[in-house]
């Protein structure tokens, strides 16, 4: 059973702020690559946008998103597989990414995500293209057969090898890894840090040895908000 508090590591209130904390990229800059998004602007995002910064729900925004779309759209990725798909922001932007033949599997603990997330995605156009399961993430992905375009995880940050473990063997050549907030609002180069939930730090340092070390795969951090690697799987 996981126990999801990613809106808790989020948080960056004055009693709670980390002084050994990082932003990895200088709001001023990252405030300027926003400002570069409007085109991108659809209601149902600025909606999902509002809900998120109301309730501090930790989703990845629209930098990051215009990002997955980006690399969804240059591998013509059509077979997704998301491990934590809150209410569906990511999912929306690998939705539109993959055109109507294209199937997101999306994965969430939290049943009443599917029904938002599922609101959501029809408002934009892009339920069709999105099928929704409530449960554990590693669990669902063990019952969906095949290969994938892309594996994305954005689940609890204690499951991240394991996530990383059972997918890369799923991923087709050419294919991507991709997982979110893998510098950990800047822990992972921290020399002292204060971790939300115990043991998230390492596992996410885990995450990333264990990816970078891989001979099977070509990676990068793109430190966008809080990090985001991108797994390339070998075609030879
Ligand atoms: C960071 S949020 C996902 C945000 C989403 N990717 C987005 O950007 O819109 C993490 C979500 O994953 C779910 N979650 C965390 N670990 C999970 C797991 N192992 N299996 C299923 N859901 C999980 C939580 O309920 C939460 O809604």
């Amino acid at each position: 059973m996981f126990v999801y508090r990613g809106a808790i590591a989020n948080m960056q209130s004055p009693t709670m702020v980390n002084p050994t904390l990082l932003d990895p990229v200088n709001p001023a800059i990252e405030k300027y690559m926003r400002s570069l998004a409007g085109p991108t602007d659809h209601p149902v995002l600025t909606d999902m946008e509002a809900v998120a910064a109301k309730n501090n729900f930790p989703i990845v925004g629209r930098l990051v998103g215009m990002f997955l779309h980006t690399l969804a759209k240059t591998i013509n990725a059509e077979r997704i597989f998301e491990f934590g798909s809150g209410y569906g922001y990511s999912a929306y932007w690998f939705a539109k990414a993959a055109g109507p033949n294209g199937r997101v599997i999306c994965t969430d603990g939290d049943p009443l995500n599917k029904g938002k997330a599922e609101q959501y995605l029809k408002s934009a156009n892009l339920s069709e293209r999105v099928d929704f399961h409530v449960g554990m993430a590693q669990d669902i992905f063990l019952q969906t057969e095949g290969l994938f375009d892309i594996c994305y995880n954005d689940a609890d940050k204690g499951d991240y090898p394991q996530i990383w473990q059972m997918a890369k063997g799923r991923i087709r050549p050419g294919g991507l890894y991709i997982a979110d907030n893998v510098l950990w609002h800047g822990r992972v180069a921290a020399e002292h840090y204060v971790d939300i939930v115990p043991g998230w730090t390492e596992s996410i340092l885990e995450h990333n040895r264990l990816i970078f070390n891989d001979s099977e795969f070509d990676s990068f951090i793109n430190p966008t908000r809080d990090g985001v690697v991108v797994a390339r799987k070998k075609t030879e």
